[in-house]
C-alpha cells in the first residue's frame, strides 16, 4: 500500500497550536478522524498552556470541570474549498504542459501531405525501356547459299563436325569402336546413318589433308569434262569416282574414307550429277568447301571438247 499523506496546514492566527489533518487510505474519512481527535482532547484538568500540547485525561478526575474541546469542524469548510483534493489525479501529460504543447500539432492536424518530397515521377515506359528489338530480316543471319564458300577455322571446331573418331585399340566393350583393320568405315545403327569413321579419317583430318598441298584432284590442271568423261569415271575397276556439283566436277575418291555418311552413299553419286542426293541428305553441308582441293574441272558439252585435244581448259581458247 502506498504511505499516507498528509498536508500541514495553516492555523488561524493566535490559533495556540497546530491542527493536523490526516487523509489516509485506510483511517477513514475526515468525520472519523475529528471524533478520534474530540475523544482523545475529553477530561482535560487544567487551563491549557499555548505552549503545550492538551493531554488526555480521565474525565472523572477534575470534578466535571468544564474541559475545553477543539474540533477540527473550524477547517472543514476550507476542506471543503479544496476542490483540488476532490479532483481526480490528473492525466499525464498535464493539459498545459510543453510535451502536450509541442506535440499538440501532431493531434490535432495530421500530417501534411508528402509535400516535403517531390511526387513521383509519372512513369512513361518508352523512356524508361527501350522496345524489344524488332524480329526483321535485316536482323537475321543469312544462312550461306551454296555457291558462297565457306572459311574452314585452323583451330576450333569444324562445319558438320561428326564424332571424333577412335584414334586407339578398342576397348573391351567394344564401345569406342571397331579396330584400325575394319576398313576405313563402318556402318553403324545410329538414328542418322553416320558411321564410324577410321583413325585418321576425321574431319578435322580432312581439312589437314586438303591444306597439305597435295594433289586430290588427279589432274594436273583444270579440265572441261564432257558427260561421257563424268560417266567414265565411276570409281570402279580402279577408276577415280568423279562427281559433279552445279557444274562443276569433283574427284571424290580420296573423300570417300572421310565421308561421315560412310563409302557406299558417297559412291552412288560417283559418274553423274551429285547435287540431287546431296540435297536431298544434307544441303547445310558446304560443298564447294568441303571438296575444293578435288576440283577436276567444269562440265562441258560433248561439243564443246575439242576431239584433238585431252579437254584443258587452256586449249579451249
Ligand atoms: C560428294 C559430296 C558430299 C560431301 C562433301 C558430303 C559430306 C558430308 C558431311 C560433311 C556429312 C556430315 C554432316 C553433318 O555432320 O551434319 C555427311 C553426312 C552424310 N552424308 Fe554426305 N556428303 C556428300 C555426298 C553425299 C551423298 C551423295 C550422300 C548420299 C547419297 C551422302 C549421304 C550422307 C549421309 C547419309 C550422311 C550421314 C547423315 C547425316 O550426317 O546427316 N552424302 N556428308
Amino acid at each position: 500500500h502506498p504511505p499516507s499523506t498528509w498536508r500541514p496546514i495553516q492555523p488561524p492566527t493566535g490559533e495556540p497550536e497546530p491542527s493536523a489533518k490526516f487523509e489516509t487510505s485506510q483511517s477513514g474519512t475526515p468525520a472519523e478522524v475529528q471524533a478520534e481527535a474530540q475523544i482523545q482532547t475529553k477530561g482535560e484538568t487544567t487551563e491549557p498552556s499555548p505552549q503545550t500540547t492538551p493531554k488526555a485525561a480521565p474525565s472523572g478526575t477534575h470534578g466535571g470541570a468544564a474541559i475545553p474541546t477543539f474540533t477540527l469542524a473550524e477547517h472543514e469548510s476550507s476542506e471543503d474549498e479544496d476542490d483540488e483534493d476532490n479532483l481526480p489525479p490528473p492525466s499525464f501529460p498535464a493539459m498545459n504542459s510543453a510535451q502536450r504543447t509541442s506535440a499538440l500539432p501532431a493531434f490535432v492536424a495530421p500530417p501534411p501531405k508528402p509535400a516535403l518530397m517531390a511526387p513521383p515521377p509519372m512513369r512513361a515506359p518508352s523512356s524508361l525501356m527501350a522496345p524489344p528489338p524488332r524480329i526483321v530480316p535485316s536482323n537475321l543471319r543469312a544462312l550461306p547459299k551454296p555457291s558462297q564458300s565457306m572459311h574452314v577455322p585452323t583451330a576450333g571446331p569444324l562445319p558438320n563436325r561428326s564424332p571424333l573418331p577412335n584414334r586407339g585399340p578398342p576397348a573391351s566393350n567394344g564401345s569406342l569402336g571397331p579396330p584400325a583393320a575394319a576398313g576405313p568405315s563402318l556402318k553403324t545403327p545410329n538414328a542418322r546413318n553416320r558411321v564410324l569413321l577410321s583413325p585418321g579419317h576425321s574431319p578435322l583430318d580432312w581439312a589437314h589433308l586438303q591444306r597439305s598441298g597435295k594433289n586430290l584432284s588427279g589432274v594436273s590442271s583444270l579440265t572441261r569434262v564432257t558427260p561421257a568423261m563424268l560417266k567414265h569415271n565411276n570409281g570402279r575397276k580402279g577408276k577415280p569416282s568423279w562427281s559433279s556439283y552445279q557444274g562443276k566436277v569433283y574427284n571424290i575418291t580420296p573423300y570417300l574414307p572421310f565421308h561421315p555418311g560412310g563409302e557406299g552413299e558417297l559412291r552412288r553419286a560417283s559418274g553423274k550429277d551429285g547435287g540431287k542426293l546431296f540435297m536431298e541428305v544434307h544441303p547445310w553441308v558446304n560443298w564447294e568447301n568441303m571438296l575444293g582441293e578435288c576440283l577436276v574441272g567444269i562440265m562441258v558439252t560433248e561439243e564443246q571438247t575439242p576431239a584433238d585435244s585431252n579437254g584443258s581448259l587452256e586449249d579451249m581458247d
